[in-house]
C-alpha cells in the first residue's frame, strides 16, 4: 500500500484510540501542565520550543501556534541526528524566512550544546543590555512528549556548570525512551554571571489530533505511545517510507560512517578507546541488525510483532538512515 494510504490508515488508529476516555494520549498531568506552562510564558525572559528535526510542523506546540513569531521565542529543532541533513538546511531557511528564530540541535552532541549556550548567552546579552546583567535570565523549554526537553536541558545544565566552574552537584530531570514520563516543571541553573535557569516542563500534546497523517508521524518517531496502535502498523508505515527513499542504499556505507561518527564523538566527549570502541559498535550493529530480520521459531504473529518492535527500535535511534518526514510546505518563500 502507498505511503501516504498506509499514514491514513495509521493516523485514524491513532485518532480512534485518543479519543477513547482515560487511556489516549491526553492526560490529565497533560491538561494542569498545559495550563501551567501559558501561565509563566509572560513571566519567562525566554521561551524555547523544542521540536522533532524529523516532523519540524507536525511536532509544534499547539499552545503556540497563536503567538506572533518574537526574538524572546526561539524554535529549536532537536534530534537532527536523525533527520535528513539537507533537509533540516532547509528547513530552518524556511523558518528564518517566516521571521522566527530558529537553531537545530543534537542534545546528546557535546559541541553541539557549548555552541548553543554561546548563542543563548548572546541572546541574553542583547536583551538585558547594561545593569540589568545582574538579574537572573529564566528560559523554558516547552513542547510535545518525547521530543528531547530533558535531555536538551540536562547537557545545557551540564555544559553550563562546567563552563562557569561551579561547585556542587549536578541535578538531573528524567530522560525516557518513552512519551509523557516528565510530569512536574523543574529548573537547572545553566549560567553565572549572569544567572540562566532552564525550566523543564512535560510534554503536552492536543487532546484531539485532527490530521491523520500528522498522527501517525507523531507516534512513528514516539511522541505517542506505540501502546495505543498495533506496532505492525507502525511498522508497516515505517517501511513503506524506507521503501520510497533513497536510504537503503546507504546502508553499507552506514556502518562505516556510523563507526568513524560515533568514535570520534566518543573520543571528543568522552575521552574512550578507539579501538574497543569501534570494535563494541561493531559487535553491537552486526547483533541487533541480524536479529531484527532473524525470523525466529514461533507463531506468525508473534514473530511479526517482534521485527516490527526491533525495526522500529533500529529506526528511532537512527540505526536505518536519516528520514524527515514532514515536507517544506509548497508555498514557502
Ligand atoms: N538521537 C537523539 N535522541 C535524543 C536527542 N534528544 C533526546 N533524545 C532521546 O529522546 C528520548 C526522549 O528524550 P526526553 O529528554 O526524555 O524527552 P522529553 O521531551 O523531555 O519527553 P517528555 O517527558 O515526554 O516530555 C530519550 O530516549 C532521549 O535519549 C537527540 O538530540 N538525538
Amino acid at each position: 500500500m502507498a505511503t501516504a494510504a498506509l499514514a491514513r490508515r495509521l493516523g485514524a488508529s491513532v485518532k480512534d484510540a485518543g479519543a477513547k476516555k482515560g487511556s489516549g494520549w491526553y492526560s490529565s498531568h497533560m491538561a494542569a501542565a498545559s495550563r501551567a506552562i501559558l501561565e509563566r510564558i509572560p513571566l519567562v525572559d525566554f521561551t524555547l520550543e523544542i521540536r522533532d528535526a524529523r516532523i519540524p510542523i507536525s511536532s509544534a506546540y499547539e499552545d503556540l501556534r497563536d503567538f506572533p513569531p518574537s526574538s524572546r521565542r526561539i524554535i529549536v529543532l532537536n534530534k537532527t541526528d536523525l533527520a535528513d541533513r539537507r533537509q533540516t538546511k532547509e528547513w530552518l531557511r524556511y523558518f528564518e524566512e517566516q521571521s522566527c528564530v530558529c537553531y537545530g540541535i543534537n542534545s546528546h552532541n557535546k559541541d553541539n550544546i557549548k555552541e548553543f549556550l554561546n548563542f543563548i548567552q548572546a541572546r541574553v546579552r542583547e536583551l538585558k543590555k547594561d545593569d540589568q546583567l545582574k538579574y537572573t535570565t529564566t528560559i523554558m523549554l516547552v513542547g510535545i512528549p518525547n521530543v528531547g526537553k530533558s535531555s536538551l536541558a540536562n547537557s545545557l545544565h551540564q555544559i553550563g556548570r562546567i563552563s562557569a566552574a561551579e561547585k556542587g552537584k549536578l541535578k538531573h530531570t528524567i530522560v525516557s525512551p518513552l512519551p509523557g514520563e516528565t510530569k512536574d516543571i523543574s529548573s537547572l541553573k545553566i549560567g553565572s554571571h549572569p544567572n540562566i535557569y532552564v525550566l523543564d516542563t512535560p510534554g503536552v500534546l492536543h487532546p484531539s489530533i485532527l490530521d491523520v497523517e500528522m498522527g501517525s508521524k507523531l507516534v512513528l518517531t514516539g511522541a505517542i505511545s506505540d501502546s495505543l496502535v498495533e506496532e505492525c502498523e507502525i511498522a508497516e508505515y515505517f517501511l513503506s517510507i524506507l521503501n520510497t527513499s533513497n536510504e537503503y542504499k546507504h546502508w553499507e556505507n552506514l556502518l562505516a560512517k556510523e563507526d568513524e561518527e560515533s568514535s570520534r564523538d566518543h573520543k571528543t566527549n568522552f575521552g574512550g578507546n578507539l579501538e574497543v570502541e569501534l570494535r563494541r559498535r561493531k559487535q553491537y550493529l552486526t547483533d541487533h541488525t541480524q536479529e531484527a530480520f532473524h525470523i525466529p521459531l514461533g507463531s506468525a504473529k508473534d514473530i511479526n510483532h517482534r521485527v516490527a518492535l526491533k525495526l522500529l527500535n533500529l529506526y528511532r535511534t537512527g540505526r536505518l538512515g536519516h528520514y524527515t518526514l514532514d515536507p517544506i510546505p509548497r508555498n514557502a518563500k
